[in-house]
């Protein structure tokens, strides 16, 4: 039986990574039941720290000792010998396979039991009844919502036994309610002798769940300590190294001709079932309307059908008073249409592709960075480098392969990208997941400033606090419809979580 982890301690890590010190002389320690966040700025080497913890990446400098013995960490086989288990940003399942097959693919990988795929069912039951987790071993992954695709993670780390659990931005895509759950479920693993280290953006998130906060900035700890001694807005100013002030939008009134409208649009999803019943919306220039709902009520769906990724069945869409209903992606980009999506890594970029081809990846083909057929090197250098410095984007430099940027470098790369093409209409879909607070408050003036240039927006989302501050409207989908649309004057919390909820009065 293998020891549990009562302490591990992190001693003076360093690693580097051609041009950049990702983790500079850094030192943690955590005890059995602790929660741990570990919080930072976009880039400040929180993952890399974790990966060094897991095997994935091997220090240069630095031990990690755990019950006071020092151990080497390979790979994540030797990390889940000795209880260590990770559950990253995106999840490592096989869309195609159950439940059951995933879990017992880890167990082959790992062989820390034996690969019985009836002993693993009853462990996955076992596992389940003690954490009240609702999880069907025999559901295809592809069936599961991300929330649920979560909880197989985690029920997969526990069925390998891991008492001590890395969370990578676990509640960046997860809906208020199903972030709820897992909180509980958190505290509740703590109490039965887990630790858990948790990487956050959502400082509201760690003041309610963890005991002790460790923040990174630029690769250095620059504060250590229990997460009650400071206020929210003290960890932000630690994490930034400035004091961070949250913009809250204007109200406004006349908006512009209408750029993009939906009239009764039907839609199916993946599963082949309608997604969207009959959508009908108009965004007007210089306005913001924000999407809400939980997510799964068709937000993805009609992302993609204004961009051309996904037929409609019935209903028009048009676009600066032309009918692009069912048009090509490409044809729809070329006429000024931005697109945010929301799966960054497989939509958004290109990841073996440097960064500053990942900037003009929508108009390369244009006068601005090609000549007679051949792409103009200065001028795609010279894109890069000043958006490169615009956005903050921190990256060695911009040769360097988009996708071993941070992840929210990489939603820099995608946003900086969109708005500077600075398309009639924009469609933004969980603009600021994944980016800390000083990035997210900045994407936040940027779309402001482009709603003033006249741009109409659409932003969807499920951070209430998000679509309050900078949308002019609210709409709420549920299952595939627009319940309402809410003014800025007349939204409010609860008016908007009954909606979400389906209830419209
Ligand atoms: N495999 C890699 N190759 C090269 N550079 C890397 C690699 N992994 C991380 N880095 C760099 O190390 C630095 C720290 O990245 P890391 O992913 O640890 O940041 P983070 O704090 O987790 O950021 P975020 O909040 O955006 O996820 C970044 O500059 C990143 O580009």
């Amino acid at each position: 039986m293998r020891e549990s982890i009562k302490q591990l301690e992190m001693k003076n890590i360093t690693k580097r990574f051609p041009g950049v010190l990702a983790c500079d002389n850094v030192s943690i320690e955590l005890k059995q039941g602790e929660i741990l966040a570990l919080l930072g700025e976009n880039g400040a080497g929180k993952t890399t720290l974790m990966n060094i913890l897991y095997g994935l990446y091997h220090q240069d400098e630095g031990v990690v000792r755990i019950n006071d013995k020092e151990v080497k960490i390979n790979s994540p086989k030797a990390a889940f010998k000795l209880g260590i288990g990770m559950v990253h940003q995106h999840f490592m399942l096989v869309p195609n396979l159950t439940v059951l097959e995933n879990i017992a693919l880890g167990i082959r990988n790992t062989n820390t039991i034996k690969l019985d795929l009836e002993e693993i069912r009853e462990k996955i039951k076992e596992i389940t009844n003690k954490y009240d987790l609702s999880v069907n071993p025999d559901a295809f992954i592809w069936q599961l919502s991300v929330g649920e695709q979560q909880r197989v993670e985690l029920v997969k780390t526990l069925c390998l036994g891991a008492n001590l659990l890395i969370l990578d931005e676990p509640t960046a895509a997860l809906t208020p309610q199903e972030t709820d759950e897992l909180l509980i479920l958190l505290r509740k693993m703590a109490e039965e002798g887990c630790s858990i280290i948790f990487i956050s953006h959502k400082l509201n998130e760690v003041k309610s769940v963890t005991h002790k906060v460790a923040v990174l900035r630029n690769g250095k700890l620059v504060y250590n300590g229990a997460t009650d001694d400071h206020s929210q807005e003290e960890l932000a100013a630690k994490m930034a190294g400035h004091d961070i002030h949250i913009h809250v939008s204007e109200e406004k009134e006349n908006f512009g001709k209408a750029v993009l409208e939906l009239k009764d649009v039907w839609a199916k999803g993946d599963r082949g079932t309608f997604a969207l019943n009959g959508v009908s919306l108009t965004i007007r220039e210089g306005e913001i309307v924000g999407i809400a709902g939980v997510s799964g009520n068709g937000q993805k769906e009609l992302a993609e059908v204004i961009n051309g990724i996904r037929k409609v069945k019935n209903g028009n869409i048009i676009f600066k008073d032309e009918d692009i209903t069912n048009l090509s992606a490409k044809k729809i980009i070329k006429k000024h249409m931005g697109y945010i999506p929301e799966d960054r890594n497989h939509e958004g970029i290109i990841p073996s592709f440097s960064i500053k081809e990942n900037l003009i990846m929508k108009d390369y083909f244009k006068d601005s960075f090609s000549k007679f057929s051949f792409l103009n090197r200065k001028r795609i250098i010279g894109n890069a480098k000043r958006l490169v410095e615009k956005f903050n984007i921190k990256c060695p430099d911009i040769d360097t392969a988009c996708g071993t940027l941070s992840g929210g470098n990489i939603q820099k790369v995608i946003f900086a990208r969109e708005i500077t093409r600075d398309p009639k209409m924009l469609v933004a879909a969980y603009p600021i997941r994944g980016l800390d607070i000083g990035a997210a408050e900045y994407v936040h003036n940027q779309l402001l400033e482009a709603r003033d240039r006249n741009m109409a927006i659409m932003v969807i989302s499920e951070e209430l606090d998000e679509l309050i501050n900078i949308c002019d409207k609210i709409a709420v989908i549920y299952e595939g419809k627009i319940l309402d649309v809410l003014s800025k004057k007349d939204v409010t919390k609860s008016k908007l979580g009954l909606l979400m909820a389906g209830v419209s009065s």
